[in-house]
């Protein structure tokens, strides 16, 4: 290669790790040097944006709309991001559809004195700024108080030590990369605790026309995460693309087969459905996108009103 292939990512820590992994899968599958690569930290407005939910200022895109622009001027050739946090609709000319084998999926709760959700006294504060978890703590314990946490683990892993809340919900994909899975207190098991889609994975985004960075991101695409992806994402895409509701969503691949389960929620966790289907990995699009509109179907419009 001539010039090096300039890999954007976000600044924070937990990004630069996952920069560093796709470096070194496309080092090892290539045999090139990390001089191959130059590692293109940006700051994206969900950075800058500290005091406020995310689905209040524009939801997914904040993480990724920095990045997309500097695909689309060449300053960069590829984008890491978390999946969870990628739009479903992409801009004209890019496309994301390379996917590192997944991390574990699961969330994990951090409590100060609480070892778990179901130890916490009455009326404890639970920090987080996910829709889902704040309405999954709510389904399980309506009289828990949820507090907005925003920033990436370390800042809230400050928060939860300064004592602004007895307790937090964290990625324990992220925890990992970090290697700090050790402040976990307890690993809430997927069923009454479902990940968001695409929770666990890393998404590579590229131009569509940029053959050769495609050629070389093709060799390290995981197909079991991708199809799980596809399922996911198109699950989400029919509900709710702006990440305005609280929607969890977790495919499982084993072989030809794919198994799915997606839940919706009211934001209070008085009410939710649920949905389980399954089908080849060649259908997985068909079948998120089939799951989304039977539980859209099932729960009424009137369930989703008021969601922007
Ligand atoms: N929204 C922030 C974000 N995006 C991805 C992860 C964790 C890593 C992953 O799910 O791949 C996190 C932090 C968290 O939720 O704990």
């Amino acid at each position: 290669m001539q010039t090096a292939l300039k890999i954007g990512t976000r600044g924070s820590e937990l990004a630069l790790t996952q920069a560093r992994e796709a470096r070194q899968r496309l080092m090892q599958a290539h045999g090139l040097p990390e001089t191959a690569f130059e590692i293109v930290p940006l700051t994206t407005s969900g950075d800058r944006i500290q005091d406020r939910p995310l689905s209040e200022v524009g939801g997914k895109g904040l993480f990724t709309k920095e990045l997309e622009d500097a695909l689309l001027d060449r300053r960069i050739d590829i984008a890491v991001h978390s999946s969870k946090d990628m739009a479903t609709v992409l801009p004209k000319g890019l496309q994301a559809s390379i996917f590192l084998p997944r991390e574990d999926v699961r969330d994990v709760f951090i409590g100060r004195d609480a070892r778990s959700i179901a130890d916490l006294p009455q009326g404890a504060v639970v920090g987080s700024a996910s829709l889902r978890r704040q309405a999954l703590i709510r389904r399980m314990r309506p009289d828990l108080k949820t507090i907005l946490f925003r920033g990436n683990v370390n800042t809230r892993l400050r928060k939860l030590g300064e004592g602004l809340a007895d307790g937090t919900i964290l990625a324990l994909a992220g925890l990992k990369r970090l290697q700090l899975e050790h402040v976990a207190t307890d690993i809430m098991a997927e069923d009454f605790f479902p990940p968001a889609p695409g929770q666990g994975a890393i998404g590579i985004e590229s131009r569509s026309d940029d053959d050769a960075a495609n050629a070389l991101l093709a060799v390290i695409h995981d197909k079991p995460t991708g199809y799980a992806l596809t399922c996911e994402r198109a699950f989400l895409a029919a509900l709710d693309g702006s990440c305005r509701m609280p929607i969890a969503g977790h495919a499982v691949v084993d072989g030809t087969q794919l198994r799915f389960k997606g839940m919706v929620l009211q934001p209070d966790g008085s009410a939710w459905h649920e949905i389980a289907v399954q089908g080849p990995v060649a259908d997985a699009a068909r079948i998120g996108a089939e799951a989304g509109a039977e539980i859209r179907a099932e729960a009424g419009e009137k369930f989703f009103e008021g969601w922007g």
